[in-house]
């Protein structure tokens, strides 16, 4: 099989058109308490509400998780951001019960995960949502290929094919010629590599990365960043990333979960949370964005006015307004967005500017008021 059908064929596998934006996981009410009697916490009226200092005064108790409900949906980049201590690697633990929840519910592609027996979660966690630690924990002495295929020997794959699919990832994250080295011969961003190589080695349907690049240097940093945006493209697979610095997560997910004392803040795609911040927190998060980089012509477009449907180069709805920016100034007039053929409205200087300036204007292009990032 040539490597550009193997990769449509594992992107059909994993995103097939009616699979894409199914659930894989699904939680609900999740919640996981630290301390002393932690199971009453979740149904104790009197201190749910409390912050967790009150909390913490009160009951002796840390919510790490508080009451998080959300999917995973099929094929997606899915990031869990926040400050050290906001709950993030207790929840992404949760979901395959490396850390155990205190109340409510998860399933993995319908399958009751609180539910499942020692059995059933190692299968999960080898098979089917394994995760990637910041810490790679590669065996110094193997090879890299032997470090990759270390997960397939675990699952008790032969020899021969182990080996065999292990020189494939390496040869997919880009280490080929690399794969007779030990650990400790290679750059810090060449392990990590590895280690991804080897979580990819297994086919898992997710994979969970907690903070895998927060270590490295920002160079090598984006690199890695770039390899798995790059798998992702090539591969569909489900991702669940980790990450407390806001430009990675902007950059790797299809939607943000945005974590503050145990609670998910806002939920939604980069550009929902950069464009309308659900609070003064989240807003505050995303003060320092280029609002150009990540808000569409979709959003920033405005009705046309008369004889403009017809007038104005065409872009994309999803079209990035910095790209707009330069489609408008190029041609000294408004563009249209256009889907299927369609003027859904224009863009103009004026409408570009605002989106900059965190400014939108109203219907007609009069009237402005602030919003966001401003
Ligand atoms: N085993 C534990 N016992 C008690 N409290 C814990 C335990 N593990 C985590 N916590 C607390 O739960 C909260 C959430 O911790 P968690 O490690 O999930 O945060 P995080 O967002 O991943 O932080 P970081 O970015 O620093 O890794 C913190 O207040 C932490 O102190």
């Amino acid at each position: 099989m040539s490597e550009t059908t193997e990769a449509a064929t594992a992107a059909e596998r994993n995103t097939s058109a009616d699979e894409a934006g199914k659930a894989v996981f699904s939680v609900r009410n999740l919640w996981k308490v630290f301390g002393p009697k932690a199971e009453r916490i979740p149904h104790d009226e009197s201190v749910t509400g409390l912050s967790q200092a009150e909390l913490r005064e009160k009951t002796g108790c840390t919510a790490a998780v508080r009451d998080v409900s959300f999917d995973v949906r099929k094929g997606e980049v899915f990031v869990v951001m926040g400050l050290s201590g906001s709950g993030k690697s207790t929840l992404v633990r949760c979901l395959t019960r490396l850390i155990e929840p205190t109340a409510g519910t998860l399933e993995f592609n319908g399958d009751d995960v609180i539910g499942m027996d020692k059995d059933r979660l190692r299968e999960l966690r080898r098979h089917r949502a394994s995760m990637v630690f910041q810490n790679f924990g590669l065996l110094p002495h193997r090879t890299v290929v032997d470090n990759v295929a270390y997960g397939l020997e675990i699952q008790g794959v032969g020899r021969a094919e182990r080996r065999a699919r292990a020189a494939e990832m390496v040869t997919k994250v880009g280490l080929d010629g690399l794969g007779e080295r030990r650990p400790g011969q290679l750059s810090g961003g060449q392990q990590q590599r590895v280690g991804l190589a080897r979580a990819l080695a297994v086919d898992p349907e997710v994979l969970l990365f907690d903070e895998p690049f927060s270590a490295l240097d920002p160079l090598i940093r984006r690199d890695m960043q770039e390899e798995v945006i790059r798998l992702h493209s090539e591969e569909g697979r489900t991702m669940v990333f980790i990450t407390h610095d806001l430009n990675e997560a902007l950059r790797l997910g299809d939607r943000i979960a945005l974590m503050r004392d145990g609670q998910v803040v806002q939920l939604g795609t980069p550009e929902e949370i950069v464009a309308n911040p659900a609070d003064e927190y989240v807003r505050d998060f995303v003060r320092d964005v280029p609002r150009e980089q990540v808000i569409s012509v979709r959003r920033a477009m405005r009705p046309c006015k008369k004889g403009e449907a017809d007038t104005g180069a065409a872009l994309e709805p999803d079209t990035l307004v910095v790209d707009a920016v330069e489609a408008v100034a190029r041609s000294g007039e408004h563009c249209r967005v256009v889907e299927n053929g369609r003027t859904l409205g224009v863009v103009d200087n004026a409408r570009l500017l605002n989106v900059v300036a965190g400014l939108t204007g109203e219907e007609d292009g009069g009237e402005q008021k602030a919003v966001a990032a401003v």
